[in-house]
């Protein structure tokens, strides 16, 4: 068997073409979607994550605002641009890159963050209305796996679902997601014991912990899909997923690349959550 490719750079690019036209019809209402993105420091991935966010905005018609701060920036002055952006009626989406420096306690920022503009779907309001299945924003990383899996044609009802990772951005909200959708989920994590022996039963496998090439063959059961949210550097350093590509391939029925698997569909589903605040506009 060799998996199917499950292609989010092909979707994203897809996606991307039908909200441009949405948003080329918004603007003949007059209404231009804004998006502002703050990045504290500067980590290198963040950079990359950021320009990434402001040039797919551009090509969509989306007006973004970078906020650019320093390293040392406080907890108080993050706080206050987003009390300001809060208040800007261009502005329908905050988002604040992830990490931030230790100084800054995340929760704090992302609670600062109006609902009506939590376009990264983090706050507690908008995880609270995931969790009872309300209409929200919901986390892009999470809903662009499940964009995938639709696209594949991927049944997820009724399937056992094991999510590897617990964190706020991927593994704890993608659990939930697969949940509302039917799947039966098992969350592993550092303590789970016997990790291989549970990730061997999924029927969808979705990895997010950030250790390269960690899942073979050995652990994936024939026909599961298996979803690699992982973005690691291998020895030579190239870009590389939790999951063994080249080891899964043959057992897998499904499988998402890393570069352009579910990172393309992160940024795409914020596009989408940003044109959507921009259409609740009072
Ligand atoms: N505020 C947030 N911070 C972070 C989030 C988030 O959703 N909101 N997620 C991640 C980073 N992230 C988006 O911010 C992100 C990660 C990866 C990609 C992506 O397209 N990756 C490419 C490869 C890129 C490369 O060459 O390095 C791919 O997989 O094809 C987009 C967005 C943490 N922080």
């Amino acid at each position: 068997m060799t998996a199917e490719l499950m292609n989010g750079k092909q979707l994203a690019a897809s996606k991307q073409a039908e909200m441009k036209e949405r948003v080329a019809k918004l603007a003949s209402d007059g209404i231009v979607p804004g998006l502002a993105v703050i990045l504290v420091g500067d980590n290198q991935a963040s950079q990359t994550y950021v320009r990434s966010k402001q040039r797919s905005c551009e090509k969509a018609g989306i007006h973004s605002v970078l906020k650019q701060l320093s390293a040392e920036t406080t907890e108080a002055e993050l706080l206050s641009h987003i009390h300001e952006l809060n208040q800007d009626p261009t502005i329908d989406g905050i988002l604040v890159q992830l990490p931030l420096p230790k100084q800054i306690s995340e929760q704090a920022v992302i609670e600062a963050i109006s609902p009506e503009k939590d376009v990264d779907g983090f706050h507690p309001i908008s995880i609270g209305k995931m969790m009872t299945g309300e209409k929200t924003f919901l986390p892009c990383t999470p809903h662009g796996i499940i964009e995938l899996l639709r696209a594949s044609n991927v049944e997820i009802s009724g399937k056992h679902a094991v999510v590897v990772g617990r964190s706020n951005i991927v593994g704890k909200p993608v659990g939930q997601l697969l949940l509302n959708e039917h799947a039966t989920v098992t969350y592993c994590h550092s303590r789970t014991p016997d990790l291989r022996a549970i990730t061997k039963q999924a029927d969808i496998l979705v990895v997010a912990v950030g250790i390269a090439k960690l899942i073979k063959k050995e652990d994936v059961k024939p026909g599961a899909v298996v979803i690699d949210v992982g973005m690691n550097r291998d020895e030579n350093g190239k870009l590389c997923g939790d999951v063994d590509f080249d080891d899964v391939e043959s057992v897998a029925s499904h499988l998402t690349p890393v570069p352009g698997g579910v990172g393309p569909m992160t940024i795409t589903m914020l596009l989408e959550n940003t044109i959507e605040s921009a259409l609740n506009r009072s």
